[in-house]
């Protein structure tokens, strides 16, 4: 049985980039590694919709907080028979998002805190009614919110892409997501946490070792 490891952060965190990081350390000491993604954009069809309606499609859905969180909620369930095999088969399985990013997305839409009500239903919701698997260890990454969203830009113009979603744009939303996140991981919410605060000191074969601990 494998370990299920998450990395939440804000758009522009360097997630996937420390996702990266820390597989190619673990792999390079012999262990076997599973990634994925949320939303699986292209996979799934809830992460589909949710991609066109932040493009502004399907009338007034991006508006609902709870309809938007639903969507990325199902995505996630449909992936439940492909995430206990992966928690089966590998050492590690390394997530870049998973359900805290629903409940702190949610929570900074709703202006409420962690200890709020958003935050309570989205754990009924993916934990209690869906069953989703317990991480080992949610580790949340921290940069400042004006490089986080100067990164996403980045990444965005040089991708094509035009210039961030309408969560992205939002930089009062990106301070409040912050501030959920930070509560979420000092409350221990659902699993052990763990704060990184200077994403350009990460050292993966450090953090590798605290994994593996
Ligand atoms: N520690 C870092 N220092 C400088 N730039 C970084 C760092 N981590 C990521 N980046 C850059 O920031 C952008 C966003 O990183 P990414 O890993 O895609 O973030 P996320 O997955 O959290 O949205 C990318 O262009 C990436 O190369
Ligand atoms: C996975 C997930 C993401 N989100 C939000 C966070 C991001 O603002 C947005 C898109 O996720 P993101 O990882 O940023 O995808 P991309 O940058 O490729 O568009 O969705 C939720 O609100 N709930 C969730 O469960």
């Amino acid at each position: 049985m494998g370990r299920l490891i998450v990395i939440e952060g804000l758009d522009g965190a360097g997630k996937q980039t420390l996702a990266d990081g820390l597989s190619a350390e673990l792999r390079s000491r012999g262990l076997s590694v599973g990634e994925a993604a949320f939303p699986r954009y292209g996979v799934d069809v809830h992460a589909d919709l949710i991609a066109e309606a932040l493009r502004g499609q399907h009338g007034d859905l991006a508006d609902s907080v709870h309809g938007m969180a639903v969507l990325y909620a199902l995505d996630r369930r449909h992936s439940l028979d492909w995430l206990r095999s992966g928690i089966a088969e590998h050492d590690i399985l390394l997530l870049d998002r998973y359900v805290a990013s629903n409940a702190a997305y949610g929570a900074a839409r709703s202006w409420e805190k962690a200890d709020g009500g958003f935050v309570e239903w989205v754990r009924q919701l993916e934990v209690d009614r869906f069953g989703m698997p317990r991480p080992d260890l949610q580790i949340l990454l921290r940069v400042p919110t004006a490089v986080a969203a100067e990164r996403a830009e980045r990444r965005e113009s040089a991708n094509g892409d035009g210039g961030g979603d309408r969560f992205e744009s939002d930089s009062s939303l990106q301070e409040r997501c912050d501030r959920v996140y930070l509560e979420l991981a000092e409350s221990s919410w659902w699993s052990p946490w763990r704060v990184i605060d200077d994403a350009t000191a990460v050292d993966p074969a450090g953090l590798a070792d605290r994994i593996l601990d």
